[in-house]
């Protein structure tokens, strides 16, 4: 049976990476190609087929920000008949809009024990500035989570089937971090660190989804890819000043293993976690993307620093926005 993917934020980055070196492990796949700019999409299955000739590659105009863009979507996808299952959907499109680096916190994390941490996960650096997108939510929420778990709950019937296992791979972030994160304001419409409380939320998801779907067949994991040099980062820092600091960079990586720095590196969690049985992986780890100083890549497993109440909670808050964002449809 061939194995039907699809991958959200698939023309750029990491997921453009996800797609090429998905082909290269098994190309009979079908592949799908869910981006918001078709043009953008078509390049990149251009650029997947010259590589790939022959690869059943699809698009679907999706913009996991709308609501309406991820329903018209999903019933296109449904209308199509094209699949009749999904066995891998990766929700790997995501934003970090307007970043500001705190350069104060940086000189001083910098000469504190916390220095290794700090380039790991680049935590306390980074604020951003988010908006509220016509539906009403916060842009980063909407994008990095909410689009994303409207497009899962519509494709159920693709992923959740009696006579194969289904896996979901969220793109999450080693800067998802628990105190940035709040129930009781989880779009982080108070906060400057919406990244971080967008991606923490997609962890609380994924156990959640697993407590919720695992009985039908589908599974749910996170991964991490690492510092990776995309248009994301190029939004914190120009493309030449990373050039610049690039040395720095591969000595720091000797000793945290996370900056990947590119695609091809990022995207080895998510090419592993393919190739995994989803049964057999851990609900509550996260999946990281590693590179050694060496430049070997390789797949390390952390436990989340979550509660399964917390996920629980957050899971029914999700619910209840659905709840009252269908009815508005209606
Ligand atoms: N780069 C890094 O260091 C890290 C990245 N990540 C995560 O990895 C994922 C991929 O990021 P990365 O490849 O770095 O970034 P890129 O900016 O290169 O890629 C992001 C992709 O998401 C798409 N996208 C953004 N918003 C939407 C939307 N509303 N609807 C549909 N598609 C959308 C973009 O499409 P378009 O071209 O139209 O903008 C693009 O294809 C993200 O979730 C990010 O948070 C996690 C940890 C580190
Ligand atoms: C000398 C040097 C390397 C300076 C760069 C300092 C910071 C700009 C980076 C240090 C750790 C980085 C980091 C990210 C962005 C850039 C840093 C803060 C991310 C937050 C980017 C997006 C993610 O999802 C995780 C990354 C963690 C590490």
């Amino acid at each position: 049976m061939k194995k039907v993917v699809l991958v959200t934020g698939a023309n750029s980055g990491i997921g453009l990476a996800l797609c090429k070196r998905l082909l290269s492990v098994d190309d009979q796949i079908h592949l799908c190609l869910a981006c918001r700019n078709m043009q953008r999409a078509e390049t990149a299955r251009a650029a997947l087929l010259c590589s790939h000739p022959g690869a059943d590659i699809a698009l679907l105009k999706v913009d996991v920000g709308s609501l309406k863009s991820v329903l018209e979507a999903a019933k296109e996808l449904k209308q199509s008949k094209r699949y009749r299952r999904l066995d891998y959907l990766y929700l790997n499109a995501g934003i970090m809009p307007n970043p500001r680096i705190d350069f104060n916190a940086f000189i001083n994390g910098l000469f504190s024990r916390k220095a290794i941490h700090m380039f790991a996960t680049g935590e306390g650096l980074l604020t951003q500035e988010d908006q509220v997108t016509e539906d009403g939510l916060q842009n980063v929420f909407a994008t990095n989570v909410f689009g994303h778990f409207i497009l899962l709950r519509e494709l159920e019937p693709f992923l959740c089937q009696s006579e194969k296992e289904s896996l979901v791979i969220w793109s999450s972030s080693s800067n998802a971090r628990r105190s940035a994160f709040s129930l009781t304001d989880y779009q982080h419409t108070q906060g400057k660190e919406s990244y971080s409380s967008s991606k923490y939320a997609t962890d609380l998801l994924s156990v959640a989804l697993n407590n919720h779907y695992n009985k039908q067949g589908l599974y749910s994991s996170v991964v991490c890819p690492g510092l990776v040099m995309t248009h994301l980062t190029y939004g914190i820092l120009p493309p030449f000043f990373w050039t610049l600091i690039l040395p720095i960079m591969l000595l720091i990586r000797m000793f945290t293993n996370s900056f990947t720095l590119s695609p091809y590196n990022g995207a080895e969690a998510l090419v592993w976690l393919f190739k995994q049985k989803p049964e057999s992986l851990d609900p509550l780890a996260k999946y990281y993307s590693c590179t050694s100083g060496l430049g070997s890549n390789y797949v390390k497993p952390v436990k989340m620093d979550l509660d399964e109440e917390a996920a629980e909670a957050f899971y029914q808050k999700l619910l209840d926005l659905e709840t009252k964002y269908r009815c508005w449809q209606n």
